[in-house]
C-alpha cells in the first residue's frame, strides 16, 4: 500500500482545481476511488498510469463531462473557461473554417468578427491551405491541429487534453506539443494524459500517477522521473508496469 501522505509533495500552491475524495462507480464497480488532489493555477500536469488506471475518467470528471459518484470537484477561484481536446477530435461535418466560425458563434462572438478570427487561428496552426476542406477529410494531424485551433479561439484558462498525440506521426506530435507550449505561454493551465514517457518528460511540470483507479503519486516531474516514492511509479518509469 502506498503511503499517500508521503507521495504528495505539491499541495501548497494556490488552488485552481480541487478534487475532494472523488470516486466514480459504474454498475457496482469502483473505477476511481477516493481521489483527492489540488492543481495549482499554472503549469503543465501530465496524468500517467497503466491502461485502465482511470486517467481519462479523472480528466472527464474534472472537465465536468461526468459527475462523481461521491466527493466533489471544486474550482475555488470560480469556474474557468475550459476546453478539452480528445485523441480523436470530434469535428462537425463542415469545412475547417466553418468548424471555427461555429465555435465563435456559440461563444457569442459577433458575426462580423468571426471569419477574421477563424482565419487567424487557421494561420497560427498551419491550416490556412485547408480552410475550405471538409474537416472530416483532413489528416489525423490536421484534425488535431483544428481541434487545438478551436480551443485556441476560446482562450481557455484550463485546457484538458486526453491522449492528444496517440495516433499521430512524429512531425504531427511535434506540432501538437508546440501548440501546447503556445497555450502554456499564453497562460493556459495544461492538464493532459499520455502513455508516452518521453513526451511526459518533455512536457510535464508535475505528474499525477494513477493505478487501478487510485491516486498513487502526485509529484514534481523531476521527482517522479528520478525518485518516485511508490514502487508502482518506479516500475512504470522503468517501463515495467504495463497494466
Ligand atoms: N463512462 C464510463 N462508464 C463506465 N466505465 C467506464 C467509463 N469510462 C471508462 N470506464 C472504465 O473505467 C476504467 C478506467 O478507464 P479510463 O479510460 O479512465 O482508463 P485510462 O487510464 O484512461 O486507460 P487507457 O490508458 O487505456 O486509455 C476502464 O476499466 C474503463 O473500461
Amino acid at each position: 500500500m502506498t503511503d499517500m501522505s508521503m507521495a504528495m509533495d505539491i499541495q501548497e500552491a494556490p488552488a485552481r482545481l480541487k478534487l475532494d475524495a472523488v470516486s466514480f462507480e459504474h454498475r457496482g464497480q469502483t473505477l476511481l476511488e477516493d481521489v483527492s488532489l489540488t492543481l495549482s493555477t499554472s503549469g503543465k500536469t501530465l496524468i500517467m498510469g497503466p491502461n485502465g488506471a482511470g486517467k481519462s475518467l479523472l480528466m472527464r470528471l474534472a472537465h465536468g463531462l461526468l459527475q462523481p459518484s461521491r466527493g466533489q470537484v471544486q474550482w475555488p477561484a470560480g469556474q474557468p473557461r475550459q476546453a478539452m481536446v480528445f485523441q480523436r477530435p470530434v469535428l462537425l461535418r463542415r469545412s475547417a473554417l466553418a468548424n471555427l466560425t461555429y465555435t465563435l458563434k456559440i461563444n457569442a462572438v459577433p458575426r462580423a468578427k468571426r471569419r477574421a478570427l477563424a482565419h487567424e487561428a487557421l494561420e497560427h496552426f498551419g491550416l490556412a491551405a485547408v480552410a475550405k476542406r471538409p474537416a472530416r477529410v483532413l489528416s489525423g494531424g490536421e484534425q488535431q491541429r483544428l481541434a487545438l485551433a478551436r480551443a485556441w479561439l476560446i482562450n481557455p484558462e484550463v485546457l484538458f487534453l486526453d491522449e492528444p498525440t496517440a495516433a499521430l506521426d512524429p512531425a504531427a506530435i511535434k506540432a501538437v506539443e508546440d501548440a501546447i507550449a503556445d497555450f502554456h505561454r499564453r497562460g493556459t493551465r495544461i492538464v493532459m494524459t499520455s502513455h508516452d514517457l518521453h513526451q511526459a518528460r518533455r512536457l510535464a511540470d508535475e505528474v499525477i500517477f494513477l493505478c487501478n483507479g487510485r491516486l498513487v503519486e502526485h509529484s514534481k516531474a523531476e521527482t517522479f522521473f528520478s525518485a518516485a516514492r511508490s514502487a508502482e511509479a518506479r516500475a512504470f518509469v522503468k517501463g515495467e508496469l504495463v497494466w
